[in-house]
């Protein structure tokens, strides 16, 4: 079996290529960051360490990567290659959509069109969607009949963390990356094209439903309110955060809250919710998992979005009558979200110094004056500066 994954980033070349290698997979890296590209070609290798199980690393070798803007070679590793894995970033599903339709464009041309399938490993509401729109929209009507006919376009749920270097100073490779120990990748069944792969670690789930949605209303909401409210006390790793007193009491209510939602609004299975909520709190306070703050709060105009990890669980928690304190507060604290190093960071306190908070809670979010989450949000605000954890003056 070949498969191409496009993005080798922390997933892409982490978690994604250990599933794979362990299934003894042959994987086509393609990416848009050049560097990255001429590392992986002329370094070849590197390690996927998996975090507190040294014993279980394994390394990657004869490594071979392309850019993905050279769009003749993706059609023609595409032409052998059975699954297409994404790990881009769910907001570059339009910008990926459209290079795989050419690419694709370009192997009917070739006369390679075979059954193949895409599959998105993104953390974002229905990526599989937006793929195939864009992609579908470089097709003349007998390219998407072949399309529709042969190529499954699916969604992964990532829940292995893949992170940098716990201590970034001892790094010897730059490729090196490291990874959870949690070898299980599962996908939706129905999306696939052709003869299911006997692939191990890899669950093809027939119910896939909201499981993507569910993982990031409860992992990704949790873990990002535990690091905005610990990059405002200081914290600089998210298990840290997650243990300490101000925190740990605050993130049992985000579960509660995120449950309530979940069970009520979108209709999960409780025990399956409970489960899974509880899975991904071990998670987030195992102190083995050294994640620094800065990687899960990136991009905080992102996740400030309507259906984004913050806003999307607390409207849904409104509609049903439950009040997401928490998580309001927690999106309180994300708006003062300051990296200088992180562009979006950058925007976003530029924006708030300039416009004030009620600009970003309509433009970002997408709320109304009017709107009980903004209102809650606003007290979020006043609670982080009684509790001391927001020191500076607020243009409201
Ligand atoms: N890191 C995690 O723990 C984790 C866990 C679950 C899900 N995810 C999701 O996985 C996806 C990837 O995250 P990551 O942590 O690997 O990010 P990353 O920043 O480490 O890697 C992303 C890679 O994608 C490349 N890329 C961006 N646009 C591209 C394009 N159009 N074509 C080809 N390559 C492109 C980038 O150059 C980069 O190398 C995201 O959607 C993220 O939300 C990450
Ligand atoms: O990848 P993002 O930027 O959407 O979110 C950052 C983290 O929340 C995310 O990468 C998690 O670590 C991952 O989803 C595993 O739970």
């Amino acid at each position: 079996m070949k498969v191409i994954i496009l993005g080798a980033g922390r997933i892409g070349r982490g978690f994604v290529t250990q599933i794979m290698l362990l299934n003894h997979v042959q994987i086509t890296y393609f990416d848009v960051m050049d560097p990255m590209v001429k590392q992986l070609n002329e370094i070849g290798s590197y390690t996927i360490h998996v975090l507190g199980h040294p014993e279980k690393d394994i390394v990657n070798t004869n490594v071979t990567a392309y850019s993905a803007n050279d769009i003749e070679k993706l059609a023609e590793v595409w032409a052998d290659a059975d699954f297409v894995f994404t790990a881009c970033g769910g907001k570059n599903m339009p910008t990926v959509g459209k290079t795989l339709g050419k690419a694709y464009k370009t192997m009917l041309c070739n006369g390679k069109g075979h059954v193949t399938n895409i599959i998105t490993c993104e953390n974002w509401i229905e990526p599989a969607r937006d793929l195939k729109q864009a992609l579908e929209a470089e097709l003349n009507e007998d390219e998407k009949r072949m399309f529709e006919k042969n190529v499954g376009v699916g969604e992964a749920v990532i829940l292995c963390t893949g992170t940098g270097a716990p201590d970034p100073s001892l790094l010897t490779n730059p490729l090196d990356t490291w990874i959870q120990n949690f070898p299980y990748l599962p996908m939706d069944k129905a999306a696939i094209k052709g003869n299911l792969p006997n692939w191990e670690y890899v669950d093809f789930v027939d119910q896939f439903g909201n499981l993507l949605t569910q993982k990031l209303y409860t992992n990704n909401t949790s873990c990002g309110s535990i690091a905005y409210l610990g990059h405002l006390l200081g914290e600089k790793y998210l298990a840290v955060a997650a243990n300490s007193p101000e925190i740990a009491p605050i993130l049992d209510e985000i579960y509660e809250e995120i449950n309530q939602a979940l069970i009520k609004g979108m209709g999960i299975d409780e025990e399956s919710q409970l489960a899974f909520s509880k899975r991904a709190k071990a998670k987030y306070t195992d102190l083995d998992i050294v994640d620094p703050i800065t990687r899960i709060a990136r991009d905080p105009l992102r996740k400030l979005k309507p259906n984004d990890r913050l806003i999307g669980p607390s409207k849904i928690a409104l509609s049903v009558g439950v009040e997401p304190k928490a998580i309001a507060l927690c999106t309180a604290a994300a708006l003062f979200y300051d990296n200088p190093e992180d562009e979006s960071a950058v925007q976003l306190q530029k924006m708030r110094k300039q416009y004030g908070i009620g600009y970003i809670l309509e433009n970002v979010c997408g709320l109304k004056p009017d709107e009980k989450l903004y209102t809650m949000i606003i007290d979020g605000i006043h609670e982080l500066q009684k509790r001391g954890w927001l020191k500076e003056e607020v243009n409201l």
